[in-house]
Formats: structure tokens, C-alpha cells, sequence
């Protein structure tokens, strides 16, 4: 079953062409890796999907209703959480009570309901220990892992992150991995840019690529990674 579906989805900003009739289906619990140049279009891709953005042309259904023209609200609301690329917290509220507004303002559940599920996702985070810290004062795993838990706190059915292992050691990307996996296999659908590829690949089964805003391939991670297109424009290789 299909949780989202984008239809030919064009973007400009004057003369530059950002997204170019980028069309492709994600199907429900399904994790797909989104990969490019820099200046891709990549990050442009999720503002389209959240609302953020809106398209000039195309269409863009998300559990099974036409989200087009909604706003990134309604949007969240619907179930489409994201990360940031920078994660930028309320510095001055602790983690917890930065879940909390995120459950808050970001899903329907009840005031009760948000405080418990946020305790949950503290554990699922491996944010437990950190409950009561500042943001402000976290380090960059931690914060990636409070950007990923702020956004769990929308209760997604949907979840784009984006580079989310970006800027981390080896070690500290391996945990932070595990951490993504054990959200995928709660059943939420994932679409995730990222530039290490190995974290990517661990984690999603379908790879799409994307250069000046057009999808250039789309399929198993191997195959993708093995073409002549990508081999050419995504890594410069000459073939
Ligand atoms: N609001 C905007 N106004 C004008 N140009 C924009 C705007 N947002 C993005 N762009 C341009 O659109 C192009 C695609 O940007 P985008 O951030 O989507 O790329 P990306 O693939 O995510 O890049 P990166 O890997 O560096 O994050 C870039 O040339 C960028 O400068």
C-alpha cells in the first residue's frame, strides 16, 4: 500500500530549475535513500513533501489523500514528521520539555498522552539520561538524537530525515543508526537523504538519485550504486 506518491513535481526559483517532474511512490513501512550532488534539489525534495515548499506543478498524495496545496501544519498533523539537516532545539528548555512541545504542537494526542509518549522516546532515543539537560548544552549525537526524537514526538507515519549522520565519528554514527532502525521496524516509513553511504544503505532497500533536480535512478541500492549513471554524474567517474 502507497504512503506517498509524488506526480510529477516541478519547482523553480526564477530561472533555476530545483525539482524537475521528479515522480516516484514509497509504499507503506518501505525506508528509501535519497542521494546527489550537492545543490541536488535534495533538501528542496522534503520542503515539497512537508508543505514547507509549495510546487508550481505536479501533485503530492500522502496516505491515500491529495496534500498539495495543505499547509506544513496540516501536513505534520497528517502524520509527515522531518529532521533537520542543523538541528536547532529550544536551547533553553531541557530535552524533555523539547519533546514535549514538539508532541504538543506537532500531533493531535492528548496532554496526557504527549508527556508519556515523550518518556517513551526518551528511551528509544537513548535520550533517558539526558532528560533534564539543557539542549543547549548537548553534543552533536545528542542533538541529532533529540532532532530525531522531537520529530517522533509528532507521532510520524512518515519520516524524513535529513543527514542525519552527517558531522558524526564512526562510533557515534553506528549507534545513532541502530537507533534508526529500531524506528523503522515500528513500522514508520522512512525517507532519508544522506551522504554517508554506508549508514544509508544499512538501513534503506531502494535508493533514489537525484542531480540539478531531476531523478536520474531509482531502485535497489547495488544496482543504483553500479550504473553508469550515477558512476558518471553522481561520483564524476568517467565512465
Ligand atoms: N529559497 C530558495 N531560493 C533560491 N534558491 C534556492 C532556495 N532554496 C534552495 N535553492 C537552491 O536550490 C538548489 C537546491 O538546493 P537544495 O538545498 O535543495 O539542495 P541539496 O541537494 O539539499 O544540497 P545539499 O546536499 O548541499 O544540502 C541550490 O542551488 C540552492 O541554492
Amino acid at each position: 500500500m502507497t504512503i506517498l506518491a509524488l506526480k510529477n513535481v516541478s519547482k523553480s526559483y526564477g530561472a533555476l530549475k530545483v525539482t524537475q517532474d521528479v515522480s516516484f511512490t514509497l509504499e507503506k513501512g518501505e525506508a528509501l535513500g535519497v542521494i546527489g550532488p550537492n545543490g541536488a534539489g535534495k533538501s528542496t525534495l522534503f520542503n515539497l513533501i512537508t508543505g514547507n515548499v509549495l510546487v508550481d506543478a505536479g501533485q503530492i498524495e500522502f496516505d491515500g489523500r491529495d496534500v498539495t496545496r495543505e499547509n506544513p501544519m496540516a501536513r505534520c498533523l497528517a502524520g509527515v514528521g522531518r529532521t533537520f539537516q542543523i538541528p536547532q532545539p529550544f536551547d533553553k528548555l531541557t530535552v524533555f520539555e523539547n519533546l514535549v512541545v514538539a508532541g504538543a504542537f506537532g500531533s493531535s494526542a492528548s496532554e496526557s498522552d504527549v508527556t508519556g509518549r515523550c518518556a517513551d522516546i526518551l528511551e528509544q532515543t537513548g535520550l533517558g539520561p539526558r532528560a533534564n539537560d539543557l539542549a543547549g548544552g548537548l553534543s552533536l549525537l545528542q542533538r541529532k538524537r533529540l532532532e530525531l526524537a522531537r520529530a517522533l514526538a509528532t507521532q510520524p507515519k512518515l519520516l524524513l530525515l535529513d543527514e542525519i549522520a552527517g558531522g558524526l565519528t564512526e562510533g557515534e554514527c553506528v549507534q545513532l543508526v541502530d537507533t534508526v532502525k529500531s524506528v523503522h521496524a515500528t513500522g514508520v516509513s522512512i525517507v532519508w537523504i544522506e551522504h554517508v553511504l554506508h549508514a544509508l544503505t544499512s538501513v534503506v532497500t531502494r535508493l533514489l538519485v537525484l542531480d540539478f533536480g531531476k531523478v536520474i535512478g531509482i531502485g535497489e541500492p547495488d544496482e543504483i550504486m553500479n550504473s553508469k549513471a550515477v558512476r558518471e554524474i553522481y561520483l564524476g567517474i568517467d565512465v
